[in-house]
């Protein structure tokens, strides 16, 4: 399926590869893409976005300067912005923030090979003024953001507060006689610090600031502040503003700090969606909830799912390519060597990756849709479901980027020393998906507000109190006692939430014993909290087996015998390989026995054999095109010697025979004369 212009000779092996393919490869694109419509669509936009004009670099990216880098960056970000502006929002709109913002992301791969300096622009701050704007407030600025009159970002982490949003320290202070709020760093660590495209590019940014009136302070709040001049692009008086140095990967989005000295904005621009300052000082709280101006947080969680099981699929893509193109080694003596996707532990490696890509991307898809009913819930003055969102986007989160991060850096071993260079593609993507373990809540910050949930849930159940739908499984296992074992899809999940149960069970008698030696909750709690994290991944690990488990069966209820059957086996291996993973939590809360061990082993390798003759269809079937993959490894046709010459002879030490260091330095030293 991916488009391979200017067709060249594919490989032997992967043509064969795909000559042996039990499936039809577009059936698994189509279920993917949510629909036969939805790929034709996707493809358009693929097709007229993705010019050679537009993406020719003569320079590889990763052998420019800083400062070059982050300028080829800008140039991109321009002629992609302009793309969106001018033609992009024909496909749907404000809508492009929804779905076919996922398609946008995708095509954003092929301009950028790190990040886009606008990436905050459209990903953060557009959604930040849909989320907490007035009506009013937002036909004022969504028109000028749309069309990047106003470009911004979202500067809510300071130097020394990031995770803890409370104890933020930059202060927005309202003055009736002006009506204006003054914006003020009063220390060092309140410098905002990392938000995206603050360093060098945007002129406008969202500033989380505590809110004080009357004396008063009301908590952190939104606000949007003009920080550069629209002409001249300076940074306004009051404002002082840079870039943050480089990073292990970002190193296009300018990521910047930012300090005010008591600088002025109007009052309307704090975002009042969700609280308002009158213009004598008062403060009317319109929030019910309490965490409403957390919104954006909890919409970027959503797509982060999203987006990392993308980057998943595309180092599964690159990693299984290149593994049926190389040959090392023997497995008998005199054979020809075997391609490596041969050796069973390489399947090992790899399979998972593309089980794991599936089981992301379906439960992202399912998250989506929950997300979607709760923003309607919320429009109709709902938050009930808030709650019950916040603990499962959270815990989502943590996990899906911790999984995506390590599996990735595991197609990256599967591709030996190749793997290590830059034109593979795979360290790109790696550092990119390592900071979403970080970034919009910390892993295990968020797992324990996740805990918190569970814990209160579990309390519900023993009150004999009904409890929402992702923890209703507490009723079913709240007795003591070991979970039946069943080997079968549905016993593996019935035990994954099984094992979550005990495991929360088992923090709350720890918090219990230990508040009964007379300590207080809080500490009682924070004695727990490495139970309390695994508790949440457990959790969390039911919920994704249970969700991959039941959309596989409902999207392939229409699907071809033979596609049904690998997407089955995918879904099995999935479960079989976290059953195994945590064959001690089985041991101790489910009745799994010595043999049923042996038994899941076994038949998890006879899962990797069946799926070895489809790996190479599989990956296909994700639809990634070479100019979004980037990757002298994992190209459609299979390549990888020549594009990894052609690569290299790009850099810019090989434009010359002898480097001047030689006579410089080295002439000097071989001859004593240094
Ligand atoms: C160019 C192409 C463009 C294509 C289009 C766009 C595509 C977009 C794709 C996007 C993908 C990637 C891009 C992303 C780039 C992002 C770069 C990074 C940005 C950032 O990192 S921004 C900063 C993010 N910061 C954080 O996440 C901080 C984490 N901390 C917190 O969230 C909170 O402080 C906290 C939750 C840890 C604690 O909060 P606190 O106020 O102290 O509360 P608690 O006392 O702990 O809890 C009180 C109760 O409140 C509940 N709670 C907390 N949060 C929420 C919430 N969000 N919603 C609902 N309820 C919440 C909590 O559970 C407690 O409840 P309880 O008392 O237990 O009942
Ligand atoms: C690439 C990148 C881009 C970013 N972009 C933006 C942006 O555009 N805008 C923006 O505002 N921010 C941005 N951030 C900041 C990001 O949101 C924060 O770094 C993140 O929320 C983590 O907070 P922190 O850095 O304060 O970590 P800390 O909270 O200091 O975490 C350090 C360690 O302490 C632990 N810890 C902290 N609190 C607790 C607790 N209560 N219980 C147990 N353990 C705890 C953590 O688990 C972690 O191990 C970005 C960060 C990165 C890496």
């Amino acid at each position: 399926m991916s488009d391979n212009k200017g067709v060249r000779r594919v490989n032997e092996d992967l043509a064969r590869e795909r000559a042996n393919c039990s499936f039809d490869v577009r059936e698994i694109t189509f279920l993917l893409d949510g629909g036969e419509n939805n790929t034709i669509t996707r493809k358009k936009i693929e097709d007229f976005t993705l010019t050679d004009e537009l993406l020719s670099d003569k320079v590889p990216d990763e052998c420019l300067s800083p400062k070059e880098k982050y300028e080829n960056a800008v140039r991109k970000s321009c002629l992609f912005g302009k793309l969106v502006k001018d033609k992009l929002l024909e496909f749907g709109g404000l809508e492009t923030f929804g779905p076919n913002s996922f398609v946008l992301r995708r095509i954003a791969d092929a301009f950028f090979k790190e990040i886009s300096p606008l990436l905050l622009h459209l990903g953060m701050f557009v959604p930040t003024i849909l989320g907490q704007c007035t009506a009013e407030q937002q036909s004022e600025w969504l028109p000028r953001a749309l069309s990047m009159q106003v470009i911004g970002t979202y500067a809510q982490t300071e130097l020394g507060h990031g995770t803890f949003i409370r104890g933020l320290e930059t202060t927005a202070t309202y003055d009736p006689e002006t009506e204006e709020f003054v914006l003020h760093s009063p220390t060092l660590s309140s410098f905002k610090w990392w938000a995206g495209g603050l360093g060098k590019t945007v002129n406008h940014c969202i500033v989380v600031a505590q809110l004080h009136t009357k004396g008063q302070c009301h908590g952190t709040h939104p606000f949007i502040v003009q920080i550069r001049d629209l002409e001249t692009h300076q940074p306004l008086p009051g404002i002082k503003v840079g870039e943050i140095g480089p990073k292990l990967g970002f190193n296009t989005a300018d990521n910047g700090f930012l300090g005010f000295d008591k600088y002025r904005i109007p009052r309307m621009n704090m975002m009042m969606k969700n609280a308002q300052i009158l213009k004598d000082g008062t403060y009317v709280k319109l929030d019910r909830h309490g965490k409403m101006t957390y919104g954006t947080m909890v919409f970027i969680r959503v797509m982060v799912v999203n987006e990392v099981a993308f980057n998943l699929a595309k180092a599964a893509t690159i990693a299984v390519r290149y593994s049926a193109v190389r040959r090392q080694s023997e497995k008998k003596p005199g054979e020809p060597e075997p391609q490596i996707l041969d050796y069973v532990t390489q399947q090992h490696k790899l399979f998972i990756c593309i089980a794991t890509a599936h089981a992301l991307q379906l439960t992202s898809d399912w998250l989506w849709r929950t997300f979607s009913g709760v923003v309607t819930d919320i429009k109709h003055g709902k938050t009930d479901s808030l709650p019950e969102f916040h603990a499962l986007s959270s815990c989502l989160k943590a996990i899906s980027t911790s999984d995506a991060a390590l599996l990735i850096e595991q197609c990256r071993h599967s591709c030996g020393g190749h793997g290590y260079m830059m034109s593979s593609n795979l360290p790109l993507i790696y550092s990119f998906v390592t900071a979403t373990r970080t970034y919009e809540g910390d892993y295990t910050v968020l797992l324990l507000q996740t805990a918190r949930f569970l814990i209160k849930a579990w309390e519900q159940a023993e009150a004999g109190k009904p409890l929402t739908p992702t923890v209703s499984y507490l009723t079913k296992y709240f007795k003591d006692g070991r979970v039946p074992w069943d080997s079968t899809s549905e016993g593996i999940v019935n035990a994954a939430y099984g094992v979550a149960a005990g495991k929360i069970s088992a923090c709350v008698k720890s918090i219990r014993n230990r508040v009964k030696t007379g300590l207080s909750y809080e500490d009682a709690w924070d004695l727990t909290t490495v139970q309390l994290v695994a508790a949440a991944e457990a959790h969390c690990r039911a919920v994704i087996c249970d969700v991959y488990r039941s959309e596989a069966v409902r999207l392939t209820e229409k699907s071809s015998p033979n596609v049904r059957a690998v997407m089955r086996q995918l879904t099995t291996l999935y479960l079989h390989y976290w059953a195994l993973e945590r064959i001690g939590d089985l041991l101790r809360y489910s009745a799994v026995s010595e043999e049923d061990v042996v038994a899941l082993q076994q038949k998890y390798e006879e899962l990797l054999a069946l799926i070895r003759p489809d790996a190479v269809g599989l990956v296909d079937a994700f639809d990634i095109r070479d100019e979004i993959l980037n990757s002298t490894l994992g190209a459609y046709d299979g390549r990888v010697y020549e594009r990894l010459m052609e690569e290299a002879l790009k850099s810019p030490l090989n434009a010359e025979p002898v480097n001047r260091s030689f006579h410089m330095y080295l002439k000097p030293l071989m001859q004593g004369k240094l």
